[in-house]
């Protein structure tokens, strides 16, 4: 299918979040939050910029009580003071925004609009999309009990796509009493540069997908890190051609090195540019203009890029014999479980791993269970069953401390889960490592223990063994000669 004739999905376009299962907000007068500002003519500044308490708060003034008046600059979701942007179509991710001009650091883009919906409501949405077969997930998480979906009504932020090395991301604003999601400039990013956020554990339901940013520390998949990532049941080869992406290059093994052009100089998808005057035109949310947009300017032969050291390792995109003997197919991954944040909790990964890999493309991990009574009962040497059982005991208990730990900071992870723009409090993320890392030691001490009081001391004599409950899983295979 040609790339730029390829008609644009159907969605209606807002610019304000609808509200699909409760009313708006409506701010209390109490609650109106009102800075210091004076505006001074001769300072840009002055008027609720970067320095406004609302603004380090990341609270829009509210008209009507700003010291600053109309003056204020402070309301840009209220007033919709988006970027320039453009929409084009990019090759295997579907379509994509760009820069329409030169963006600052820290500027605001764009507003992520959609339905506000209720987290349980995202997750039965999430997974109708996937069987109807929707290819593109939109669906973003607002706070710990709402999401927003731009599915079906969304801004041009819908067509925002995700990066590893992400030019732009999401902030969160309070805006007259109700929490809406910005996507920010991260840094400059010059006109006609393809912007992306890292949608990180963001996104959840749906299918996973190759990721195809082509970044140099890419994870390989939207949501890789995700908990869904890691319980997804199997995977599937997608020959949709939408994603049969024969010029995309993706890291996938070992063997797909970077590649360098002519210059030295390297690539990524994310930094396909357009030419100044292409854009001259463009406006921030024209939806209009998009049959026009098909890209007229676009010419991918002529990319210009902007390569940073960091870069040099980038796929080349323009070196066709490279890119024909890469990926025809991208493969994708369903998921069961919404592809929501990561997990930490005992054990749940290791039964989850074994139902969820088994003749999958990973290797199976599934954990065997070594019977360390059986192993000791094995032995002549009095000393060396007691270490072993002293071992197993340290084992055990740094097992319980783990599974206690769980239960305490259960309300901070599961809260992490769901809102994934707040972390796990460092504390909280260190106690927990803290703790794995001592139960890995305990369980590696066990079984160096095992293996080296059964390889090196005296055996029971044959028939004085007294196995506890053993299976053939547990056999243990003595070294002796
Ligand atoms: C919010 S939509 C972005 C707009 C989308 N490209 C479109 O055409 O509507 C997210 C979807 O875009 C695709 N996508 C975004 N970033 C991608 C990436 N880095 N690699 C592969 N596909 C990507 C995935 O299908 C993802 O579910």
């Amino acid at each position: 299918m040609d790339p730029f004739t390829e008609e644009l999905p159907q969605y209606i376009h807002i610019n304000q979040n609808e509200f699909f299962m409760r009313r708006q907000k409506k701010q209390k007068e109490e609650d109106i939050a009102i800075c210091e500002c004076k505006y001074d003519a001769n300072d840009t500044d002055s008027a609720c910029g970067d320095s406004c308490l609302n603004v380090l708060t990341s609270t829009e003034c509210t008209p009507g009580y700003c010291p600053c008046d109309i003056l204020c600059k402070n309301q840009k979701f209220q007033k919709c003071e988006y970027a320039k942007t453009k929409l084009f179509k990019t090759e295997g991710r579907g379509w994509g925004l760009l820069a329409g001009e030169d963006l600052k650091a820290g500027q605001f883009v764009i507003e992520y609009c959609g339905e506000v919906i209720s987290w349980k409501e995202a997750k039965r949405r999430s997974q109708a999309y996937e069987n109807q077969g929707l290819k593109d997930a939109f669906i973003i998480c607002l706070n710990a009990s709402e999401s927003i979906d731009a599915t079906r009504k969304g801004s041009l932020a819908r067509f925002i796509n995700h990066s590893c090395r992400p030019n732009c991301e999401t902030r969160k604003w309070n805006v007259l009493g109700e929490i809406r999601v910005g996507i920010f400039a991260k840094h400059d990013v010059p006109i006609g540069t393809e912007l992306a956020y890292d949608y990180n554990f963001e996104w959840f339901g749906g299918a996973k997908v190759r990721c195809l940013c082509g970044a140099l520390k890419c994870s390989g998949f939207l949501g890789a890190k995700s908990r869904g990532f890691q319980e997804d049941t199997y995977l599937w080869e997608d020959d949709d051609d939408r994603y049969s992406v024969e010029k995309i290059p993706v890291y996938d093994s070992a063997e797909d090195e970077p590649v360098s052009n002519v210059n030295g100089r390297t690539e990524s998808p994310l930094d396909v540019m357009l030419k100044d005057e292409q854009l001259s035109e463009s406006t921030g949310f024209n939806v209009q203009s998009l049959d026009s947009v098909q890209m007229k300017g676009l010419d991918v032969k002529k990319i210009k890029t902007e390569v940073t050291d960091e870069d040099m390792h980038l796929y080349n995109h323009d070196t066709e014999q490279t890119l024909s003997q890469k990926n025809a197919m991208i493969s994708r991954i369903r998921s069961n479980a919404a592809g929501r944040n990561y997990h930490i909790g005992p054990r749940s990964m290791s039964t989850k791993r074994s139902r969820a890999y088994n003749g999958g493309r990973f290797k199976n991990l599934v954990e065997k269970k070594i019977d360390a009574k059986f192993a000791a009962g094995l032995l002549a040497s009095k000393e060396a069953q007691e270490e072993i059982l002293n071992c197993e005991k340290r084992k055990d208990d740094a097992t319980s401390t783990l599974d206690s730990l769980y239960d305490e900071i259960r309300p901070a992870i599961e809260e992490h889960e769901r809102d994934s723009q707040d972390s796990v409090s460092t504390t909280v993320a260190e106690k927990w490592i803290q703790v794995c890392c001592l139960k890995l030691k305990a369980e590696f001490d066990l079984y160096s223990s095992i293996v080296k009081n059964v390889a090196c001391t005296a055996q029971r004599a044959p028939g004085q063994a007294k196995p506890t409950e053993v299976d053939n899983e547990n056999e243990i295979k003595l070294l002796t000669g």
